[in-house]
């Protein structure tokens, strides 16, 4: 809901600063400065007594848009001078919220500020909720909701790369890109509303040449957007890594040595891990949060397998799963030689089902397999036969936590992967929340039937007419120009108070 009070609320952190800004706006802000607001410096009695007629005539209804002003404020209720300040006017339309608005900048101290808060409300503002500025500029037609999406992230972005995104949202280019998709849905609409409109008519028919392109064209527009989807995310939330494998494989002890923290138990029982263990590192930038999973084995116990239950879960939540695989320590299978070690690890191993391996592939996830403590004299025979196995398909890596470059070539080849995620694909623009992903893939969905239930002909034109009325009230959803209040809210919750 609109509602058209004056709201107000530092624009500025909290905490010690030089300066804070308090925001105000609404209709009446003006009138609402004027009230606590006096041009000029405190009049000392001698001044007093000259009065300076031509700054007390001064009103902050009569400044200019942009136009800034020095004095105090005074607090309405009890008269007391709060802060010398610096005040902005902005008239409306023209400024953040599209709502006439004043800024007052006045010291940054903690008492100041709260003086100036207080002599605010007491003029009659109210606070102003989380994101609601920005909520009433996007209902007043400054931006979309993709931009909207955008400054979210901005505030939010701890990344340089997910600011450098995050800003392409805001200044409009993904925005622009939505547009387009509109465009080409509402001209094609209207071209089959001419069709029904006057079907006397031959030059309103639809050819199928025309019917075929016009719905690659959107089809291209619309994989182009999502293609750019995980990267996008990737930047924002981080990548998700599942150490997977049979107990003992050393996943514990990987994920400690990646992250630089002591995060997990290790010890050389196998079964140690049974919960999933998350921890987080930065590399180049990009968040990585590694995962860290009970091994699997069969015959475990109950609670050992709950935990191999979230294994598989976590596994198929990730981004990529690094599948471990080791030769036992040879004081476990002290009576077997170097060969028939290998070969009693490998029938012993736990490797991912086929099954498994398809279900990864078809969710996009990345697999490597990963010959851990490479350090020990039998792993390299195993790595060359599990090279065999899956060679073709899998990068097979090896690492030992005793050694730093193997741990680095790992965390490479995993920014390796993300860089590769935006490969040929426009890197300008990239989808990067949920809810556009899915607003884009509803709009494929709907297409798909389409095709699904006519092939290549073209179905008749009321059918397709709704089907592409659905395809347009999906996009106006994602815009923001159906404005659906709940999405709003989700969105503009994102904000903190003053933005
Ligand atoms: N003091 C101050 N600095 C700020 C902001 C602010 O609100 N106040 N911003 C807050 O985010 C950012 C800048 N964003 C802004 C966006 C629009 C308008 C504005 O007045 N728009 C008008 C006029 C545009 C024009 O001249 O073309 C408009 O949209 O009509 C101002 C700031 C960062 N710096
Ligand atoms: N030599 C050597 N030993 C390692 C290496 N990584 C792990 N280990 C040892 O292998 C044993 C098992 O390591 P963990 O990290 O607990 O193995 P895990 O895969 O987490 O095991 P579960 O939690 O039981 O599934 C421990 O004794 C580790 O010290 C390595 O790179 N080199
Ligand atoms: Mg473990």
């Amino acid at each position: 809901m609109v509602s058209d009070d004056v709201i107000c609320a530092f624009a500025t952190a909290e905490g010690l600063a030089a300066l804070a800004v308090l925001r105000i706006s609404g209709a009446g802000s003006a009138n609402l400065a004027d009230k606590i607001f006096r041009f000029g410096p405190i009049k000392s009695e001698l001044r007093e007594a000259k009065a300076d007629s031509a700054l007390t005539k001064r009103t902050v209804v009569g400044l200019k848009g942009y136009q800034a002003a020095y004095g105090h404020v005074v607090d309405p209720l009890t008269g007391e001078i709060v802060d010398e300040v610096v005040l902005t006017r902005f008239k409306a339309p023209r400024s953040y919220t599209g709502e006439e608005m004043v800024e007052i900048s006045c010291h940054g101290g903690a008492i100041s500020k709260m003086k100036l808060l207080t002599a605010c409300l007491r003029a009659g503002s109210r606070m102003a909720t989380a994101g609601e500025f920005s909520k009433r500029a996007f209902l007043n037609g400054k931006f979309s909701l993709i931009e909207a999406e955008g400054l979210a992230d901005l505030l939010n972005a701890e990344a340089e790369e997910a600011q450098t995104l995050a800003l392409q949202q805001l200044s409009g280019e993904l925005g622009y890109k939505f547009k387009q998709v509109r465009d080409l849905l509402l001209e094609f609409a209207a071209k089959c509303e001419m069709g029904i409109e006057y079907p006397e008519y031959p030059e309103y028919d639809i050819e199928q040449v025309e019917y075929l392109s016009r719905l690659k064209a959107i089809k291209d527009l619309l994989s182009d957007l999502c293609a750019g989807y995980d990267q996008g995310r990737i930047i924002k939330e981080g990548i998700k890594i599942a150490l997977l494998g049979a107990p003992n494989a050393g996943k514990s002890s990987l994920m400690n040595a990646l992250v630089h923290e002591d995060k997990a138990i290790v010890t050389n029982i196998p079964g140690t891990t049974r919960d999933v263990l998350e921890a987080e590192v930065r590399y180049k930038g990009l968040l990585c949060q590694y995962c860290d999973t009970a091994g699997l084995r069969a015959g475990a116990d109950i609670v050992e397998q709950e935990g191999i239950k979230r294994s598989f879960k976590t596994a198929l939540e990730a981004d990529v799963v690094l599948w471990l695989i080791s030769v036992l320590p040879r004081e476990n299978s002290a009576n077997l030689a170097t060969d028939s070690l290998i070969e009693h690890n490998l029938t012993q191993a736990i490797l991912p089902s086929t099954d498994l391996l398809a279900q990864f592939e078809a969710k996009g996830t990345q697999v490597y397999f990963v010959v851990s403590k490479s350090d020990l004299a039998e792993q390299a025979e195993i790595k060359a036969k599990i090279e065999d196995l899956y060679g073709e398909k899998y990068k097979v890596l090896s690492c030992s936590v005793l050694q730093a470059n193997s741990l680095a070539f790992l965390q490479a080849q995993i920014y390796a992967y993300y860089l590769s995620l935006g490969k040929g694909k426009s890197q300008a623009v990239r989808v990067s929340s949920y809810r556009q992903y899915q607003g884009l893939y509803n709009i494929s969905c709907i297409i798909d039937t389409l095709t699904a239930d006519y092939g290549e002909t073209i179905p008749p034109l009321d059918v397709l007419d709704q089907m592409l009325q659905a395809c347009i009230e999906e996009i106006e959803l994602l815009t923001g120009e159906k404005a659906d209040e709940a999405v709003l809210t989700t969105i503009f919750s994102k904000f903190c108070v003053g933005k």
